[in-house]
């Protein structure tokens, strides 16, 4: 069997090659000329797979160590037999502690006393649902928004995006769905923003696209007083470097770039190939996850969460990823040379190793 693999996948050797040979490549660099003798591809977000990428190849399983899928043409994976995998919540824990982290950071900011904020949250899947785990440990009060899980049948509360809009912070945690009742491309769009209250935040760790960009910058240069925490951005890696100047943190597509989540999510590829082949498993997770000093939120804390920037930026510091990459792409723009797109890939290549810091369930 041969796999080609993302270069940015880790233990893809030590998990596959007691039964495959592994071709790593850069994500966006992966053709078809390195398909056409391969038996597996396994991708992150950045490779778009499809017709174009596989006709005529002899690929039989395309695996996504990621939880979106929006790369994926999976119509044509069906229509052609090809078997499709990719790594549900495997890094959902890291973004939530990246949001918990940018609603610290913004309090300590902005002067909020958390305790009297409301988090509105969009998408109550294994993201949203460990933010609400989260908040809770915390004591921050929040409220839900998912017409899908509503309408089947899901017991929790949920309120209409208007309730959610109405929030002292809003964070995004849905797919990037173009068509369907509840498509998701520019959710947050121009009349979202607009009734948004004075001193507000947005959070977007979601899919550039469901925050119309156009309409933020817009809304920032018309003085709209709401701040903005944005990892992810419509044309990555070509983002809007005007949007980025007016966020209070920007950072690279990197919320869900745990150690952890990434080990799990190529974890979950190999389950999933050893199932399609009949191999039977050799390595269990929590002998490749590493050690990590977790955080307890001591209950003084959810009396006095003024201290959550303080206290959790010793196990992550969002300011720190914001200023690489404010640093990174303003070099860019004063030398020739690089392009925003090369260094906005290569800050997450190089992305410092972060732990996951907080014992949820
Ligand atoms: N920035 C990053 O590094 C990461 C980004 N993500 C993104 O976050 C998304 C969510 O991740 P998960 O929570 O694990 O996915 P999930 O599939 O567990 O949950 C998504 C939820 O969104 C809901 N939803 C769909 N359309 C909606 C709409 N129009 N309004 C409100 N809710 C809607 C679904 O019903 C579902 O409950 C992923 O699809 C991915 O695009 C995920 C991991 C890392
Ligand atoms: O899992 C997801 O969905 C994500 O957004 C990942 O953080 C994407 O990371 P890359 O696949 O772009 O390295």
């Amino acid at each position: 069997m041969k796999i080609v693999a993302d270069e940015n996948m880790p233990l893809v050797q030590e998990l596959f090659g007691s039964f495959s040979s592994v071709v790593s490549e850069a994500g966006r660099k992966i053709n078809r000329d390195y398909l056409l003798d391969a038996d597996v591809l396994l991708v992150r977000s950045v490779t778009q797979v499809n017709s174009g990428l596989l006709q005529d190849t002899k690929v039989k399983f395309v695996g996504s160590a990621t939880i979106g899928t929006d790369h994926i043409d999976q119509a044509y994976l069906s229509e052609q037999g090809i078997k499709f995998a990719y790594a549900p919540g495997c890094n959902a824990q890291a973004v939530a502690e990246y949001v918990l982290a940018a609603i610290g950071y913004w309090a300590d900011y902005a002067h909020k006393d958390l305790r009297k904020c409301k988090v509105g949250i969009i998408g109550a899947g294994n993201v949203g649902s460990r933010v609400t785990q989260v908040l809770e440990l915390l004591g921050i009060e929040y409220c839900l928004n998912d017409p899908p899980l509503h309408e089947q049948g899901d017991s929790r509360q949920f309120v209409s995006l208007q309730n959610i809009q109405q929030c002292d912070v809003v964070t995004c945690h849905v797919p990037l769905t173009m068509q369907g009742q509840h498509a998701t491309h520019h959710l947050i769009n121009q009349q979202f923003l607009s009734q948004m209250p004075p001193g507000s935040l947005l959070i977007n760790s979601s899919r550039g696209a469901v925050l119309d960009n156009t309409a933020a910058l817009y809304c920032k240069q018309a003085g709209q007083d709401i701040d903005f925490v944005l990892d992810v951005w419509e044309n990555e890696p070509n983002l809007n470097i005007e949007l980025l100047n007016q966020s209070l943190i920007a950072t690279p597509h990197i919320a869900g770039y745990s150690q952890e989540g990434k080990i799990r999510g190529t974890y979950q590829l190999y389950q999933a190939v050893c199932k399609w082949q009949g191999i039977e498993q050799e390595f269990v997770l929590k002998d490749l996850l590493p050690e990590a000093p977790k955080w307890n939120a001591s209950a003084e804390l959810r009396s006095d969460t003024g201290f959550l920037h303080q206290n959790l930026r010793r196990f992550y510091d969002i300011k720190s990823d914001d200023q690489r990459m404010r640093q990174k792409l303003a070099q860019v723009l004063r030398q020739s040379g690089a392009t925003i797109s090369e260094e906005f890939d290569n800050l997450r290549k190089n992305y410092p190793q972060r732990l996951e810091f907080l014992e949820l369930m």
